[in-house]
């Protein structure tokens, strides 16, 4: 019983049931009936019907259970407690975990100006991620125009919970698509409102999500930027020197000076510029040939003085076509690496993650901070 109540995860921890103490009582009668007790982290947890579900499912499916009685009680404060430190491991209380030094693979993806499809990027970047079967973790941090929970399909009209879960201090990321998300945007009463925060509230803000929200172990940490060199990009900076910057921008040579400068800030904090993406290049009309809309080169010419700026190669990782599959993906919260994995938006965007992955800096020293189970 305690095996298949194991094959339970706690849809926003991802973890086993049974790793989290939420497995309060199991046993089997001699009439065969299965008697489960489980504790919910809290009340009105948004998994509940979903745990209670897999836990009913995994229970009748042991061998001799007829039936499972389910008693559900929810976690008191102490226990809850206990969770959260053991959750938090061997990071202290209150220690953000994606600094220097850590396993996870940081990339902060930027643009000189907005409109040129960073966050649609973002998102399909993290979906490639995902694909390749690694933990991925997205934090929108263009708190003044975020759109990550929209192109992920847990915006506003999306059937999903969009309310993080609290754990008194731990904030459980919403989960889409296999990609754990944190938007400022789940905390706004009107997500329509504007944010008018200055510098110290967004880098508090930025630092509460990167300290408080649980994403666990992740193999790959996205930070949606906001567009330019503006407050949060310092704040990124200065949080995460270690974070690897990709540099989004259009073909059009009129906007590659304004992309650079996003890169020398990079530079500045002495982050490392791990490529440029250019996107919205070549469309490909009915007929076969291309129409280049937004002119052509410009990815090329970023990166080509990016390079000079930060005295390394710096790469075009991919060129990816204005694609109606693309944008209508964004639109329908179903990245279009997901949804049409095989069209040409999705090859390339495919081919810079691999790049990505490939040109990952060495691990020599780095601590293993694990968490322990
Ligand atoms: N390659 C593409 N082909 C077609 N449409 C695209 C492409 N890339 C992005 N778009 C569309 O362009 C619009 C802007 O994209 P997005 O919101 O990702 O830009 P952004 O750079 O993040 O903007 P901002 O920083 O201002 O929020 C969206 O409607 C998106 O669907």
């Amino acid at each position: 019983m305690w095996r298949a109540l194991g094959t339970v995860q706690d849809p926003e921890i991802r973890r086993p049931i049974t790793e989290l103490d939420m497995v309060e009582s199991a046993r089997v009668d001699d009439a065969g009936v299965a008697h489960v007790g489980i504790l919910l982290t809290i009340v009105g947890c948004p998994a509940a019907n979903a745990i209670e579900a897999a836990v009913r499912a995994a229970a009748s499916g042991v061998e001799g259970v007829g039936a499972v009685e389910l008693t559900v009680g929810v976690m008191t404060p102490a226990q809850r407690q206990a969770l959260t430190e053991r959750l938090r491991g061997d990071r202290g209380t209150r220690e953000m975990p994606f600094g220097p030094g850590t396993l996870t693979r940081v990339f902060a993806v930027t643009s000189g100006k907005g409109g040129v499809g960073k966050s649609t990027i973002t998102a399909n970047l993290a979906a490639a991620f995902a694909a390749r079967g690694l933990r991925v973790g997205i934090v929108d941090a263009d708190v003044h125009g975020f759109s990550i929970p929209g192109l992920l399909g847990v915006g506003e009209n999306a059937p999903e919970a969009v309310r993080p879960t609290r754990l008194d201090n731990m904030i459980l990321p919403p989960v889409a698509h296999g990609i754990k998300l944190i938007s400022i945007g789940m905390f706004l009463d009107d997500p329509r409102a504007a944010v008018a925060w200055r510098g110290p509230m967004l880098h508090r803000t930025i630092n509460q999500f990167l300290t408080d929200v649980y994403f666990g172990d992740l193999d790959v940490l996205l930070l949606d930027l906001p567009p330019g060199t503006g407050d949060i990009a310092i704040s990124i900076g200065q949080l995460l020197p270690n974070a690897e910057v990709v540099v989004v921008t259009t073909p059009q040579p009129a906007a590659a000076e304004v992309a650079e400068r996003s890169g020398t800030l990079a530079v500045q904090t002495g982050q490392r510029i791990a490529g440029v993406i250019e996107n919205m290049a070549g469309l490909v009309q009915p007929d076969g040939s291309v129409l280049d809309l937004f002119g052509s080169g410009g990815g090329a010419l970023v990166a080509e003085r990016l390079s000079t700026i930060a005295k390394r190669p710096v790469p075009v990782l991919a060129s990816v076509p204005l694609s109606v599959e693309l944008r209508t993906g964004g639109d329908a919260g179903v990245p279009v690496v997901i949804a049409d994995p095989e069209s040409s938006a999705s090859r390339a965007i495919l081919s810079a993650a691999d790049a990505l992955l490939a040109g990952g800096r060495s691990l020599a020293g780095v601590k293993l901070g694990l968490s322990p189970r």
